[in-house]
């Protein structure tokens, strides 16, 4: 089966504990929780997504054949955009990329000296060997990964609340405020609920704020 990826780009990690750190990002076309279509967003169990995740036509985005395929052009944007071949940082996210992230490119990239790291929303298994799990979860499936390195929770969400999650096994508690027409109310709102619940940190999407991808 083919990997396919909407977009493969250098940035900073925008969010959570690791915001600030260069990586390069892979982002696996498809969700299971949206089409990813406008139309369909009304209907869809996760409503308020900020990404496109159709098609391969993003930068870097394309069908990879193999594992290795795929490792090799993560390694080319790496080798491109740092000094060094250190620090190596991939993030895998998406769409949902725990539809697509298996052992073999886990173990590609590995062997390229890569640090792994996962952008989930935890309605799928993580597979064992990736260094940092990020879930963000989201209504309509059940949480199956209830466990990981940060738990990020878009704030507010109508059918979820920070409570449901703080007993889980992660290292740390985010709260991301949902971009959209609301985004000021609801980053007050969310400082608000860190202020009063101090386990809960503030996550904000920084490479919103600075422009860059
Ligand atoms: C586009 S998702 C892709 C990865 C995975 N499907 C997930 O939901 O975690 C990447 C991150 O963006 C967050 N996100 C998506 N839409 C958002 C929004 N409107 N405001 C704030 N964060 C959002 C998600 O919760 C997730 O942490
Ligand atoms: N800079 C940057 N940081 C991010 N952290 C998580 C992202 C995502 O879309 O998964 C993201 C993203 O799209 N850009
Ligand atoms: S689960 Fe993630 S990728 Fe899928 S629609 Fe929601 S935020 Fe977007
Ligand atoms: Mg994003």
């Amino acid at each position: 089966m083919p990997y396919i990826v909407k977009e493969l780009f250098a940035t900073l990690q925008g969010e959570g504990a690791h915001s600030g750190r260069a990586a390069i990002f892979c982002r696996f076309t498809g969700c299971n929780l949206w089409s990813g279509r406008e139309e369909d967003r009304y209907k869809a169990q996760c409503t308020f997504c900020d990404t496109d995740f159709i098609g391969t036509d993003g930068p870097g985005g394309g069908r990879f054949a193999t594992a290795e395929a795929l490792a090799a052009a993560l390694d080319d944007c790496w080798q491109a955009h740092t000094a060094d071949g250190t620090h190596r940082y991939v993030v895998f996210t998406g769409g949902e990329p725990l539809l697509q992230l298996d052992a073999a490119l886990i173990a590609a990239v590995k062997a390229r000296g890569f640090t792994i790291a996962v952008e989930t929303n935890g309605s799928l298994l993580a597979p064992e060997g990736i260094d940092w799990v990020c879930v963000s979860p989201k209504p309509g499936q059940p949480l199956k990964q209830t466990h990981g390195h940060e738990l990020k929770l878009v704030y507010p969400q109508q059918t979820l609340s920070p409570e449901q999650f703080a007993a889980l096994d992660f290292q740390h508690f985010w709260l991301q405020p949902m971009d959209g027409p609301e985004r000021l109310a609801n980053t007050e709102k969310a400082v608000r609920y860190c202020q009063s619940h101090p386990q809960w940190r503030l996550s904000l999407q920084t490479h919103k704020l600075i422009g860059i991808p």
